[in-house]
């Protein structure tokens, strides 16, 4: 079995479905000859010819569109975003068009599509290429939203998602992108799109992240451990549709949640994980809900970033908040 890094693991389950299935195709702004921003498409234009995997000009809304008339006609198009700041003039077509074709055609077209985009901050890049907006994207039905925080998450949702009849935005955090290396089975195993994953069983406070953060929150788990405190941690994995079911479960059993997250704190994805605790499970709760977020702030330039980045060290203290304030 390979080990892998996230990036690695998301190029092996291109590989892959390209070759499982030919109506898949990949295009991008320079995803061919060169391999992409990130060299996530490395090796596909020339196993699977330019064209399946097309170089498109420097125009995220054609992006958009052409998708949309690709996945109408049968093909199982992914697109690649630079970066998720630059999905913006693609709005009209992911948000007007892509969401709502089976709605609007009472289900007799399907868009199965995948938009993919590398977010998140803290590799020293300017500000819209480093926020993180999967919020806007959950908040439109018709899209299924996605973000994997470890390589084998990245390769078997990535599978569910190019097999999914649904449009997805797949956003990869790239600041682990490079960060870890560990073995994937390259077997076509996708992994259900709508459930969370527990990565550490607790019994005191239940911890929701997704994304980069899911790496501070274990290791905040862990840190909690050695101070008597034990933590669950989930991560999230599918945006939308929400599985507030494992949530409620967990919640119900340690009577405290913290949601963890790197986006802006206010109208966020926390905030409506908040929303659906607070009316499903109020009573199983010893303490309010407690988030640990970025700022309500334009994403800050680097120089900066360490101010906005989420620490163990913060969570640790929310945390601390939580239990001192239980009834
Ligand atoms: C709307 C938007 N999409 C993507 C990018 C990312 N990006 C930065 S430079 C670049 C390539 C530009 O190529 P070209 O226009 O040929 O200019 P040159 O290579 O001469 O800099 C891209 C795609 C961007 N800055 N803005």
């Amino acid at each position: 079995m390979a080990k892998v890094t996230l990036l690695e693991a998301v190029n092996m389950a291109l590989h892959h479905e390209m070759a499982a299935d030919e109506n898949v195709v990949c295009l991008g702004e320079d995803i061919g000859t060169n391999g992409g921003v990130f060299r996530a498409t490395v090796g596909l234009k020339d196993k699977f010819g330019f064209k399946r995997v097309m170089d498109t000009p420097l125009a995220e809304g054609l992006i958009g569109g052409l998708t949309v008339g690709m996945a109408s006609q049968g093909l199982r198009p992914v697109a690649e975003f630079q970066f998720q700041g630059f999905i913006f003039p693609a709005m009209e077509q992911i948000i007007c068009q892509a969401a709502r074709m089976r709605s609007r055609t009472r289900g007799r077209i399907t868009l199965p599509l995948v938009y993919r985009a590398p977010f998140g901050g803290f590799i020293h890049a300017p500000e819209h290429h480093s926020e993180s907006v999967e919020a806007l994207f959950a908040h439109i039905p018709g899209l299924r939203v996605v973000i994997p925080s470890s390589p084998a998450r990245a390769y078997g949702l990535l599978l569910a998602a190019i097999r999914s009849n649904d449009p997805v935005m797949f956003f990869e955090p790239k600041r682990i992108y490079r960060t870890v290396k560990h073995e994937v089975q390259d077997n076509g195993q996708a992994l259900p799109l709508d459930v969370a994953f527990i990565l550490r069983q607790g019994a005191d406070i239940t911890l929701v992240s997704w994304g980069a953060s899911v790496n501070e929150t274990l290791v905040a788990a862990e840190q909690l451990a050695e101070q008597g405190i034990s933590a669950e941690v989930i991560d999230l994995a599918t945006i939308k549709p929400l599985d507030i079911d494992t949530i409620l479960k967990s919640v119900r059993k340690t009577g405290r949640l913290c949601i963890v997250h790197e986006a802006a704190k206010s109208f966020g994805v926390g905030a409506e994980i908040a929303a659906q605790v607070a009316e499903k499970a109020l009573w199983d709760l010893k303490a309010p809900i407690a988030r640990v977020t970025g700022y309500d702030v334009t994403m800050p330039y680097y120089q900066n970033e360490k101010y906005y980045q989420i620490h163990p060290e913060d969570i640790l203290l929310e945390v601390k908040n939580v239990m001192e304030h239980s009834a």
